[in-house]
């Protein structure tokens, strides 16, 4: 029998929680059985993974998902978990977990990660033998690594005295191997036009609010000094992808300025770029933008370039006024045209983003006669009471796009709803996750819902700081 595995999908949930309970029922009879089988998968929390790309499915030669693998990336700086890892169980004993296993592990090392860790049975033939025979070892449980894998365990019952925690070290990505880094998504909390340049060009103020969700960009470095696109978006050709521009521009940038060495020994100055896009095209939270950011932050890393944040922002800058603040990788109150950045923690806030499938054109909008450019100053007092919410372009964007229209109205009966910079997408702020989950739960189907965290640092800060220390790891290991 064959099988395949890739990311899973939304529309697999029922599927996988169908095989938890299967899984679970090999258990029967073990002393583990009364926890294990009391606690099913929180198809929300699932929800939320398969969204970030933490969830892979084997599917056999019918396409029909026989099992699956969870990773879990709260656990700490530099390590990733196991969550949930489920085969059927008539599937056993053919290499699909082993292979879903290693495809995990495989991303967390793409990803920067150092380690992957799991808690499993001690003495359940599948369990701990089987981590085993793929590179974990069984670790002191005992050690602040530990501590919130086992009060996870307390709380769900499970009984300690049966149960090892193991860990997998993992090795930083070589030379000519994928890397792994985010590329998160943009709220702008509110947005205010203040007045126009002679370049034509607004001033602007808003808050960028970063998400804890977003796009994937995966970069590999190249020997012969090209930049390619692997797989493309359709309608977008290379050549004005702004991933594809961010890349070709720190290669001009590297080969012209004094003191930067892009051809130093060692370090291919080419790269292979693929995006697995999550954002909404045209949907108003910066996508494009994050991509390209995320390319500059990246590849200055793996080009060895220490070029610094400000001269990283100003390239970004020079690709669209969204780019410096995915650089700069902080919430931030903004003015200028978007790259005057001040840097705001904000309180921990959920977020119901919903997307009503109708891109709007930024150009468009900031041309339209009817756009008020000519607000009174905010500021950030005034934001941060609350005062502050409203979207310039809103009035313009409900007027000439029905269906933003219909997603504010449905989104606006259960709170504040707001659009996101130019539009399409609308959201609506939330204080817990459930909430959260219980509005995007009940979301129209001509909408669709993503739920997100605010984050003050953008997880693309948290990558760089994984990578590098990955690198270093290996350098002074002699890895590699
Ligand atoms: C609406 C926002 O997303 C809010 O964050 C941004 O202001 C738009 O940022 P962006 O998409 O990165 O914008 P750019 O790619 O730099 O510009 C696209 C076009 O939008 C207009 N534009 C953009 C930003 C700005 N402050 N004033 C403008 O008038 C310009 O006509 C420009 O040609
Ligand atoms: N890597 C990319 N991802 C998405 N769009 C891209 C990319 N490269 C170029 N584009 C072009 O840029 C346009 C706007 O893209 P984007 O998704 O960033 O819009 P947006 O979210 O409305 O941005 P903003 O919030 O900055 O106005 C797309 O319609 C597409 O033609």
């Amino acid at each position: 029998m064959s099988f395949l595995i890739e990311r899973a999908d939304p529309s697999q949930i029922d599927a996988l929680c169908a095989i938890e309970r299967k899984a679970v029922q090999l258990f029967r009879g073990h002393p583990a059985w009364a926890s294990y089988s009391a606690i099913s998968i929180p198809p929300e929390l699932l929800q939320q993974a398969i969204g970030r790309g933490l969830v892979w499915v084997a599917l056999n030669e019918a396409a029909v998902p026989v099992g699956f693998v969870w990773l879990d990336t709260d656990a700490g700086d530099s390590v990733a978990g196991i969550a949930e890892i489920d085969v059927l169980p008539d599937h056993g004993q053919r290499g699909i977990g082993a292979a879903l296993l290693e495809h995990a592990c495989a991303w967390a090392g793409a990803a920067g990660y150092r380690r992957v860790d799991l808690g499993t049975l001690a003495d359940v033939r599948w369990n701990a033998p089987f981590y085993a025979k793929h590179g974990f070892a069984v670790v002191d449980k005992d050690g602040p690594a530990f501590a919130y894998a086992r009060e996870r365990d307390r709380e769900n019952g499970f009984p300690d005295h049966l149960r090892v925690f193991m860990s997998r070290p993992l090795s930083a990505p070589g030379r000519g191997e994928w890397t792994v880094w985010p590329a998160p998504a943009k709220l702008n909390l509110f947005l205010r036009i203040t007045g126009r340049r002679p370049d034509g060009y607004h001033e602007l103020q808003t808050v960028f609010r970063l998400l804890d969700w977003g796009d994937e960009v995966r970069l590999r470095l190249r020997d012969d000094g090209e930049v390619r696109r692997l797989g493309g978006i359709p309608g977008v050709p290379p050549p004005t992808d702004l991933a594809v521009r961010a890349a070709q521009l720190l290669q001009r940038h590297a080969r012209a300025a004094t003191g930067v060495n892009i051809e130093r020994a060692g370090v291919p100055p080419g790269v292979d770029i693929e995006v697995t896009k999550r954002i909404p095209m045209g949907g108003g939270l910066g996508g494009g933008s994050s991509d390209a950011a995320t390319v500059l932050v990246a590849l200055n890393q793996l080009w060895r370039l220490d070029l610094t944040e400000d001269v990283l922002a100003e390239l970004g800058r020079q690709l669209g006024a969204d780019v410096p603040v995915f650089v700069r990788g902080r919430s931030a109150w903004a003015e200028g045209i978007g790259e005057q950045l001040t840097p705001l923690s904000l309180p921990s806030r959920h977020y119901v983003v919903l997307d009503p499938h109708e891109p709007v054109p930024t150009v468009a909008l900031f041309q339209a006669p009817e756009l008020t450019r000519n607000a009174p100053r905010a500021t950030i007092s005034s934001f941060v009471s609350g005062e502050t919410t409203e979207n310039a372009f809103a009035p313009v964007v409900r007027a000439r796009h029905p269906r933003v229209a219909a997603a504010l109205d449905w989104l606006g009966g259960f709170g504040q709803a707001r659009l996101s910079g130019s539009g399409g997408c609308v959201f609506l702020e939330a204080k817990s996750f459930d909430r959260a989950t219980a509005i995007a739960a009940r979301c129209p189907v001509a909408f669709t819902a993503q739920v997100a965290m605010g984050v003050d640092v953008s997880p693309l800060r948290d990558a760089l700081a994984r990578h590098r220390g990955a690198e270093r790891a290996t350098r002074t290991t002699g890895g590699r």
